[in-house]
């Protein structure tokens, strides 16, 4: 996969938010809902933002993706708005719900993006990015023939297709059962260690941000401001859940979120 531009906001950070706040509405009715948020996600690292619902982690990633304007402070991705780098389609990202055409097969749904971005499909780079997430022989399957499991493999190769400087995820395992979010959670660590994209994770698990991410940041209740910051320092492929290092990274994370 493609090597990340290397260029940076001048300081080493690939991702540069400062003082980011959002209010939605105005008057009586207004919902403050991110206030006075700065963070730096650096070239291949990974952070995942942990918080309670609905405190505004989605809205903090959205200001990221260029996708909703922050009310006030800024946003950089490799020196530059966030529009322009979608504009390049250097930003993948996975949702919940992976909203895949249901008449196409999971192939045609990896290379819709590229009719999306006006491109020939790439089909080397599409059996690639199948193969990555573990979809190889399976991608003739209909989104309404395959797993859940499998739909989000989908996903996860559509946002990684067209090799991402930026992978944004908000809770892409949060439909699925415990059982196959873990093994998800196990794939994920594999593919993203193959790959090395900038990457921000929304999610409400403790477990998962802390195998995932290099950096957890915390979240206050709404409006969303940074409460912790817990820099998960192990190496890759990540060991087991029951290591006590692992341990003691979700123990503080639990801490930051019952204040
Ligand atoms: N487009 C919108 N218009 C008005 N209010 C909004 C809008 N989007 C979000 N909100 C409000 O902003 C607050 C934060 O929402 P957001 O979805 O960012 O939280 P969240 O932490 O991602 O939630 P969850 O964990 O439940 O997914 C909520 O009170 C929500 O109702």
């Amino acid at each position: 996969m493609r090597t990340p531009d290397r260029r940076t906001a001048g300081d080493g950070a690939a991702i540069h938010a400062q003082a980011l706040s959002k209010a939605y509405g105005s008057g009586r009715g207004q919902v403050a809902a991110v206030q006075d948020v700065s963070l730096k996600v650096g070239e291949a690292e990974f952070l995942a933002i942990l918080g309670p619902s609905g405190c505004g982690k989605t809205t903090l990633l959205r200001m990221v993706a260029g996708l909703e304007r922050p009310t006030t402070g800024t946003v950089t991705c490799w020196g530059g708005p966030p529009a322009a780098l979608a504009r390049q389609h250097r930003i993948g990202m996975v949702f919940q719900d992976p909203a895949l055409l249901p008449w196409a097969s999971l192939r045609r749904n990896v290379e819709f993006v590229y009719r999306v971005a006006g491109r020939r499909p790439d089909s080397d780079r599409v059996e690639q990015a199948l193969e990555l997430v573990g979809l190889a022989g399976l991608a003739h399957l209909r989104p309404h023939q395959a797993s859940g499991g499998m739909r989000q493999r989908t996903a996860l190769a559509r946002a990684l297709v067209m090799e991402p400087s930026l992978l944004l995820m908000d809770e892409p395992f949060g439909a699925l059962d415990a059982i196959t979010r873990r093994r998800l959670n196990g794939e994920l660590e594999r593919i993203w260690s193959a790959v090395r994209p900038a990457t921000i994770l929304v999610t409400h698990s403790v477990e998962e941000a802390v195998l995932l991410a290099d950096r957890v940041v915390v979240m206050s209740g709404r409006p969303a401001t940074i409460v912790r910051e817990i820099t998960v320092p192990l190496p890759r492929p990540r060991p087991a859940p029951a290591d006590d290092a692992l341990r003691d990274a979700v123990r503080e994370c639990l801490e930051a979120l019952d204040g």
